[in-house]
């Protein structure tokens, strides 16, 4: 496919030239940007139903603010595409969610025009509202604009800012993107209110007119808003409700057509200068907008990997295994179907989490509670207390979101939730915002909490039946994005006994890898390089980080000369929980030297998984080096790649 003819996107590089530009040429601006983020992303993959239907937005936003002076924060981030070629960053979209490029989302630390990172939804009017502190404070920054999604709004966090805000009733922007689509189809009341109010056809013909004068109205002086309200009370008989944005003590103005430039243009810049207190304008768009394959599709194309821009075809690698994300969707449905108490939770992700397998046979069993990771795992605990069994299917770093509930809702009082936690450990793309680094440490450390790892989608299968099984407090199981390893998958799992781990290979007593998760096969390769320089393994798979399996480990520590843990995780996770117990146990003071292979104390920056695993230092040649070092061998550390016969 040529590149896009774009001369008047050229004449931009960054927002002021916009400034200087014509409605006209505005207009045009837009176009071009359309067709130049369709092309980019086909080449790299990435989020391009969201970014297709901020363009306008993107391009009118920042023609009528004094950006980065003005601080336009991006709500998740994922829309960003339109934003990133307008500031400047055009020339590197080619990078995009790649090692040593662009981030996926907006990034403070990638630009002066990215105000406020994002990643994790439903955080901008926090954020934005911090900064109009700032602002009346005396800090050099001007106007804060938020840009949040009708999914994002969903979020409970998006509340408290609201009400926040509009008690502190001071000057700042949220622009309420609604284009009636989150990851899947939008669920909640919010989200049927908000198409209540999106109804353009409601206000007939000139609907969007309509809104617009509504909306001007708003912004006139207290007094001529007051007297406008009688009038149409007195015309219509009724008393004029404002809309639940108003209640909160914002102005409303909306709905407008998100991709009609002309009337992006006339409402914000009106907005800017008449507005005294917090605005939102609520604007309708279409997700995938202006990009066929992008708007016919189920998913708007919300994540998509590198396409053919002319057929919308994506190219997906061959996989040679099922996905972890399937195996526990097959797995959980099968439970479900021998067990009808099992009903599955999941916050606006079913697809990701694989839960629509188990919908699309118990359709009943299966609730989507919109972005709402903390009311999801009240949600389940409440179920649990019911008598249910609830798998809540939450990614790691999401999971994140509903910590504090999963500390005093479900663990403090011994509920048996059964968190299901996709995306652990390093999920490349989407770089260190969306990393499942963390919940070894943070699940581990509660009482009463079981916490499994899956070597491959075999022992998913396995802990998925466990789970179901364990009825007598709270369990967590995790594993990977992506696929498996090939591995025979069971009938129906078994039920693995609490605590327990398992021998993978006998060695004669040099060293011995304790594995928690699919770094298993990380430890196998290390096993055969080590084997090379006469160095003999043991590996074991410890299968739970908690409970440990402390016969295994005081078995592997007597008999080895050194014991190292790995993990996919950091630090506080599975090696400190391993140490912590060893020194409790005396099996320090016997001589074994104990080493601990997680990741850095950093966060890691997007790449390929195995990338970011072999710049974390945790892989194969990672193992190999912590138990040459263990074992005190002064020889030279041996050039791994070359013995593996893998390039740079
Ligand atoms: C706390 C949190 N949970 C889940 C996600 C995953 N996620 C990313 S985008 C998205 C949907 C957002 O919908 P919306 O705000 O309407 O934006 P749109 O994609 O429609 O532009 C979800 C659920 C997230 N980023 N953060
Ligand atoms: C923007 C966002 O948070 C989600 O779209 C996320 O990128 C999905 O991750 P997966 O691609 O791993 O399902
Ligand atoms: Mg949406």
């Amino acid at each position: 496919m040529t590149k896009p003819e774009t001369p008047t996107l050229d004449r931009v590089a960054g927002p002021s030239d916009l400034r200087q530009m014509t409605d006209r040429e505005l207009r045009d601006v837009a176009h071009e940007l359309r067709a130049e983020v369709i092309d980019a992303v086909s080449q790299t993959g990435g989020h391009l139903g969201s970014s297709l239907g901020v363009v306008e937005l993107s391009v009118a936003i920042h023609a009528a603010f004094d950006t980065p002076r003005d601080k336009l924060i991006w709500d998740v981030g994922h829309q960003c595409y339109p934003h990133k070629i307008l500031t400047g960053r055009r020339d590197r979209m080619h990078t995009l969610r790649q090692g040593g490029g662009l981030s996926g989302f907006t990034k403070r630390a990638e630009s002066e025009y990215d105000p406020f990172g994002a990643a994790h939804s439903s955080t901008s009017i926090s954020a934005a509202l911090g900064f109009t502190i700032g602002r009346d404070m005396g800090e050099p920054t001007g106007d804060a604009i938020a840009v949040i999604g009708d999914g994002s709004i969903s979020a409970g966090m998006a509340y408290e800012a609201l009400n926040n805000a509009g008690a502190e009733g001071r000057r700042m922007f949220v622009i309420l993107n609604d284009n009636e689509m989150s990851i899947a189809p939008p669920v909640g009341a919010m989200s049927s209110y908000l198409s209540s109010l999106s109804d353009l056809s409601r206000k007939g013909p000139f609907g969007g007119l309509v809104a617009v004068a509504e909306g001007m109205e708003q912004l006139a002086p207290k007094p001529v808003r007051e007297g406008a309200r009688r009038a149409r009370e007195m015309i219509t008989g009724l008393e004029s409700r404002g809309t639940f944005f108003e209640e909160l003590g914002f102005d409303y103005i909306g709905p407008i057509d998100g991709h009609d430039i002309g009337q992006l243009l006339s409402v914000l810049r009106s907005a800017r200068a008449r507005s005294t207190g917090p605005v939102v304008i609520h604007c309708c768009t279409v997700k995938g907008k202006g990009y066929a394959p992008a708007e016919g599709s189920a998913d708007k194309y919300h994540g998509v990997s590198k396409f053919d821009v002319g057929t919308g075809v994506q190219s997906k690698a061959k996989a040679n295994a099922p996905s972890y994300t399937g195996v526990f969707g097959d797995a959980l449905t099968e439970a479900a179907a021998r067990d009808p108490r099992i009903v599955a939770v999941t916050a606006a992700m079913p697809g990701g989490t694989g839960v629509d397998r188990m919908a699309k046979r118990f359709p009943a069993r299966v609730f989507d509670v919109g972005i709402a990771e903390q009311h999801g795992v009240t949600f389940a605990a409440g179920m649990a207390a019911s008598g249910l069994k609830p798998f809540c299917a939450i990614y790691s770093t999401f999971l994140q979101r509903g910590y504090d509930q999963v500390v005093h809702d479900v663990a403090l009082q011994g509920l048996p939730v059964r968190f299901a936690i996709d995306r652990a450990g390093l999920v490349g793309a989407d770089g260190a915002t969306h990393a499942g680094a963390f919940d070894i440490g943070y699940l581990g450390a509660l009482p009463g909490m079981v916490v499994m790892a899956a070597a491959d989608e075999a022992e998913l299968v396995h802990m998925v039946e466990t789970a179901a099984a364990h009825d007598i407090g709270p369990i967590a199981f995790r594993y990977p994005r992506g696929n498996g390893t090939g591995a025979a998958l069971p009938e129906r799992g078994t039920v693995l006994e609490i605590g327990r781990g398992r021998m993978i290979r006998e060695g004669t007593g040099d060293v011995a890898l304790l594995s928690l998760g699919t770094h298993l096969g990380e430890c196998e390769a290390a096993a055969t390089l080590l084997d090379a320089e006469g160095i003999s393994t043991t590996i074991a798979d410890a299968r739970f980080a908690k409970p440990l399996d402390m016969d295994l480990i005081t078995k592997l520590a007597e008999a080895h000369g050194a014991l190292v843990t790995v993990e996919q995780g950091a630090r506080g996770g599975f090696g400190a929980m391993v140490l912590q117990e060893m020194a409790a146990h005396g099996l320090l003071d016997h001589g074994c030297r104990v080493r601990t292979l997680c990741l850095p104390d950093r966060f890691i920056d997007q790449a390929a998984p195995a990338q970011m695993y072999r710049d974390a230092g945790v892989d194969a040649e990672g193992i190999v080096s912590t138990v040459l070092t263990a074992l005190q061998q002064d020889r030279k550390i041996i050039d791994l790649r070359a013995m593996r016969g893998q390039g740079d």
